[in-house]
């Protein structure tokens, strides 16, 4: 689906009034990892969600299940934070449990939004932990709420749980079916009942998620990491619109929705996974490496060296060292006790977080014609805080590279990226954005050049391999929410009249 410009700008972000109207970064996402039918359930999830770390840094939370009855132990904070004490982990009982690593897309960042969720059903209780974002959740919720349910959250994930409580369908398989027939946008989905664990995927699988094994016990993670840090071994992705059904007598797989070709989203190769995980078969590492050797063939530079932003410009600057022929070395190196991405209330102390995250290595730079590459630029306050201190520590001239192509277009589907009037590359052509960033030249990755990168010939126009609407404005899914709101009604009303402090 195609909005236009004039369309998008008009609409209003739901969640304007809970962010800081100055946040620019592509925000991450989340992890959600889940293990059936194991002696310390709990302690193998704690490890799991260690590793998927890097998709989510506000907040995290486990839910286990003993087959009677669940335990959950949700908190602000990293994971190595919450569950450091084992009396934590110990009050997790069972053999089974799930796991959340959370960066809010929907509702705000408060402790009743934190995840797993968890629905006492007139069957029995289910917890819920999704990656991804609704994008009809205000319409569902609006709706729901008329018809008498009562909201425990403003999270989109919840709608998914009353969807699940109303449906008719007599197996709880067939309810959580029932409830994605409903719900549109990007989603991955570690649900767990007192008997089974659940895994869905939406029918584009736009986020992803994997299954492993443990001795006989499958695991299902967003990304192979995970299962590489508990010693899983990797048995298959779970499809685009696939459900999976584990429980003791192994693993059922259910196709609930019409067939349709896989779309998943190209940010997940661009920047979110780690790049020691396979996505759908790719190695996240290889196509950003890739991603590097296309940028140095679309737009090489005469230059002394190769400087990556680290951490996620590191693999696509070695590929470009490589094709260009250039050395690659460590001009900027990163702080390790600052986290991946960091909101901060107002520019001036992001800007002061830029040179808390990045020093520049002078030794190397100075006196040199330098190639800095990035995986992307979002507003552009990462990259001209690194030009000018590059600049600053001595380099001659700094020829700015991006890995991904211009970024045009905000995501739905669970990246939350910021409005359109702050992305850079949307307002600016491409001599105004080199002035802004104040560097020698600048060059972006090419659409096409991405998908070769990805291992195909170019951009299929009449079927897309891939989500890729921030650079293409071409959305896969409906934008329910969007197009009420276009219309003038209020999608949203009101989420919640109980203030948040916590
Ligand atoms: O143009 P901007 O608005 O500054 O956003 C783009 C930057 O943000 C991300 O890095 P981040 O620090 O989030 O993560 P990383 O440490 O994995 O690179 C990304 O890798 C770019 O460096
Ligand atoms: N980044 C995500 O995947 C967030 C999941 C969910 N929409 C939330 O806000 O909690
Ligand atoms: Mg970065």
């Amino acid at each position: 689906m195609l909005l236009s410009q004039p369309e998008l700008s008009a609409l209003t972000d739901p969640q304007a009034s809970q962010r800081d109207s100055d946040d620019d970064r592509p925000r991450l996402e989340c992890g959600v990892f889940g293990v059936h039918g194991i002696d310390d359930a709990s302690a193998i999830t704690v490890l799991g969600m260690h590793a998927l770390q890097h998709r989510g840094e506000e907040a995290c939370g486990i839910a286990s299940c003993d087959g009677k009855r669940f335990y959950t132990e949700r908190e602000h904070g990293l994971v190595g934070d919450v569950f450091t004490q084992p009396e934590v982990v110990a009050r997790l009982k069972g053999r089974s449990a799930i796991g959340h690593t959370r960066y809010s897309t929907a509702g705000g960042a408060f402790i009743r939004n934190v995840q797993p969720m968890f629905a006492d059903l007139d069957d029995g209780g289910i917890a819920l932990a999704h990656n991804g974002n609704l994008t009809n959740f205000m319409h569902l919720r609006t709706k729901l709420v008329s018809e008498g349910s009562i909201f425990q959250s403003t999270s989109d994930s919840e709608v998914i749980l009353h969807l699940i409580a109303r449906s008719r369908s007599i197996k709880i398989i067939d309810r959580f079916m029932d409830a994605l027939r409903h719900i549109e946008g990007g989603f991955a989905l570690v649900a767990l009942t007192r008997n089974m664990m659940i895994g869905a995927r939406d029918p584009l699988g736009i986020r992803p998620l994997v299954i492993g094994k443990l001795g006989d016990s499958y695991v299902l993670a967003s990304e192979t990491c995970a299962l590489d840090m508990i010693g899983a071994t990797f048995v298959r992705d779970v499809e685009h619109g696939e459900v999976v059904q584990i429980d003791e007598t192994g693993l059922t797989s259910f196709k609930p929705f019409g067939v349709k070709a896989a779309r998943p989203c190209l940010f997940e190769y661009i920047y979110f996974a780690r790049p020691d995980s396979i996505v759908n078969g790719k190695s996240i590492y290889d196509v950003r490496k890739r991603m590097g050797r296309q940028l140095a063939i679309e737009h090489p530079a005469d230059a002394d060296l190769v400087v990556p932003v680290p951490d996620s410009g590191v693999p696509a600057a070695l590929g470009f060292a490589e094709q260009s022929g250039l050395p690659f070395e460590l001009g900027i190196i990163r702080n390790h006790y600052v986290g991946r991405t960091f909101i901060q209330p107002t520019q001036g102390i992001r800007d002061l977080g830029v040179r808390k995250k990045h020093a520049p290595n002078r030794i190397v730079l100075e006196g040199k014609k330098v190639i800095l590459i990035d995986d992307s630029i979002v507003r552009g306050t990462t990259s001209v805080k690194i030009v000018r201190m590059v600049r600053a520590a001595g380099a001659r001239e700094v020829h700015l590279r991006s890995a991904s192509p211009p970024i045009m277009w905000p995501d739905f589907y669970g990246i939350d990226m910021p409005d359109r009037e702050k992305l850079l590359a949307a307002n600016h052509t491409l001599e105004e954005m080199r002035q802004k960033l104040e560097c020698d030249s600048l060059g972006f990755l090419s659409v096409d050049g991405l998908y070769k990168a990805m291992g195909h010939s170019g951009r299929d126009n009449a079927n897309p391999q891939f989500t890729d609407h921030y650079f293409t404005g071409e959305y896969p899914t409906r934008l329910t929410d969007r197009e009420v709101e276009a219309e003038g009604e209020n999608a949203g009303a009101q989420l919640s009249l109980l203030a948040n402090s916590y």
